[in-house]
């Protein structure tokens, strides 16, 4: 289902965090947002899986304004993976963490049925966490915590995916491999991603925030081009497609003195 994000503005502590952002992501699209530390990523997320409010603008999914949604209707169109997993599910054994994702289809009194059971059974091997089943969620590795909480987002059977560094604390191979389900999965999906060359790899589109302001957005050569690289993350580094079909990145050894103003 598409996500619009339309002329968000984001006010914390009478700082101007987020200045008039759009964003699109069509069905399926799988799209980064890339930045600085500070830029106001996450911030942003936060406003499109309905944690805080923004000042002004609108998220859609779909034709659904989601901040004229309940929380629950809200829940039953994104689920979210943030950074750390850090939401207190320790306690819980990996199968019961999982489950919890079918809460917005449900209500939290209610007993999982057979298509909730399945949606649980299928996220679980599909994120390859059977064997961890019945661990409690809080005794797994960072990378396995993450791979349960994605499980748990699949197991919502969401319109639309968020990620918050989902790949902080994953090994190259699991990265890899958790991109790759993601994407299989046709979830239109918005990530945050630190690593410039994986997130153009596997995004269809990036989107590019400095100080609040999206500078850039479009596709991944369009978007990661020397004056972008230079002028917001501060390095002499340039992208090209390969012949196999990947983009790639080429940074030069040192970090440039200092970031050029240039882009805003
Ligand atoms: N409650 C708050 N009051 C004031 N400023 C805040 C508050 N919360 C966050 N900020 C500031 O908003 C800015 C954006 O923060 P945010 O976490 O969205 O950035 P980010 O791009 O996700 O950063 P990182 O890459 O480091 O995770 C930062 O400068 C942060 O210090």
């Amino acid at each position: 289902m598409r996500l619009s994000v339309d002329r968000l503005h984001i006010t914390l502590d009478r700082h101007a965090i987020l200045n008039g952002v759009d964003i699109k992501a069509r069905s399926g699209e799988f799209v980064g947002l890339v930045g600085p530390n500070g830029s106001g990523k996450s911030t942003l997320l936060r406003a499109v899986y309905r944690s805080l409010r923004p000042a002004d603008g609108t998220v859609r999914v779909g034709d659904d304004d989601i901040w004229e949604l309940g929380p629950r209707a809200a829940a039953l169109r994104t689920a979210a993976v943030l950074q750390d997993g850090g939401d207190g599910t320790g306690g819980f054994t990996v199968i019961e963490t999982v489950s919890l994702g079918r809460a917005p289809h449900h209500g939290l009194l209610g007993r999982d049925g057979p298509k909730d059971q399945r949606a649980v059974e299928e996220a679980v091997d599909l994120c390859g966490i059977r064997h961890l089943a019945h661990r409690d969620h809080g005794s797994l590795s960072g990378g396995e915590r993450q791979r349960v909480l994605l499980a748990r987002a699949l197991a919502q059977r969401p319109r639309l995916l968020v990620l918050d560094e989902l790949t902080n604390h994953l090994d190259i191979r699991a990265r890899f491999e958790l991109l790759h389900l993601i994407r299989s999965t046709g979830t239109t999906t918005l990530a945050v991603l630190h690593d410039l060359d994986l997130a153009a790899r596997f995004c269809d589109h990036l989107v590019v925030l400095d100080r609040g302001v999206a500078v850039a957005a479009g596709p991944v050569l369009d978007v990661l081009t020397p004056e972008i690289l230079a002028g917001v993350f501060g390095v002499a580094a340039s992208s090209r497609r390969d012949a196999d079909g990947v983009v790639r990145l080429t940074y030069a050894a040192e970090p440039l003195a200092a970031v050029p103003s240039t882009v805003l």
